[in-house]
């Protein structure tokens, strides 16, 4: 699947009776890379997981393309496009480094694999390895790895980085972006790391209490240093 716009309009969501989004409402172009951004616990995991339709829903639409999913399950959106890999490393942990990649494949041919080993050599060489036998930062990669196997034309990312080694963080970083410009998926990264998120970024979303405070371009946020120490407390650059 090529790359979709994702839209989003008017999204509120919680858990069960609580409400943690109110009103979230942007959108990313086909090919587009949008970083969210916020202090700890504002709501950044829980927009993701909404818009995998994993919380409770209390408002608002979700579109992907021209398909609205709103009212899909999760499976189902899965197979209308959205990839996520959350944070916490969804990773089989009684299958093997390849088994799990098998489990992305969604029925493409063994071949595609290679893509995922070049990226990651550390997967390739421990392709025979169990799960439960991975560092926190190998599973990281092999939970990326399956969800970037099953080409998603709308890649959800949280907190990606974490756990890896500065030359991987990069190579990553490189290769999400290249995936993007060449029309192969739009992405949006939920990143503590805000160098590199803005680095990565075409725009940005700032979250405060569950509400969007901030939206603009990723230059334009870097250029004023004063707004980052402001919402994230933080200096940058
Ligand atoms: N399963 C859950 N049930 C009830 N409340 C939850 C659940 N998961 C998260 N929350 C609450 O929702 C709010 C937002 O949490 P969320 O994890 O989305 O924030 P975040 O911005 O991703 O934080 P961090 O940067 O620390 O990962 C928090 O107040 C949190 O306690």
């Amino acid at each position: 699947m090529p790359a979709a716009r994702l839209e989003v309009e008017r999204l509120s969501a919680g858990y069960g009776s609580v409400s943690i989004l109110s009103e979230i409402g942007f959108a990313v172009p086909a090919g587009g890379r949008l970083t969210v951004l916020g202090r700890n616990g504002v709501g950044k995991t829980t927009l993701l997981a909404t818009l995998m339709g994993l919380t409770t829903h209390k408002g608002g639409t979700v579109r992907i393309g021209e398909r609205e999913v709103t009212g899909l399950k999760t499976y189902a959106r899965a197979a209308a496009g959205l990839g996520y890999v959350p944070q916490t490393r969804d990773v089989f942990r009684s299958l093997t480094v390849e088994e799990n990649l098998f489990t992305g494949l969604k029925g493409r041919p063994r071949s595609e694999l290679e893509f995922v080993y070049a990226m990651f050599p550390r997967l390739a060489e421990r392709r025979n390895h169990g799960g439960m036998q991975l560092s926190g930062g190998e599973q990281q990669m092999l939970s990326l790895a399956r969800t970037l196997l099953g080409k998603p034309s709308v890649l959800l990312l949280d907190e990606p980085l974490e756990g890896l080694a500065p030359v991987i963080c990069d190579q990553l970083m490189a290769t999400i972006i290249k995936l993007a410009e060449s029309g192969e998926m739009t992405v949006v990264l939920v990143e503590q790391q805000i160098e590199r998120a803005l680095d990565f970024a075409d725009d940005v979303l700032v979250v405060e209490r569950g509400r969007i405070v901030w939206r603009g371009q990723a230059a334009e946020f870097r250029a004023d240093r004063e707004l980052a120490d402001r919402l994230l407390g933080v200096g940058i650059g």
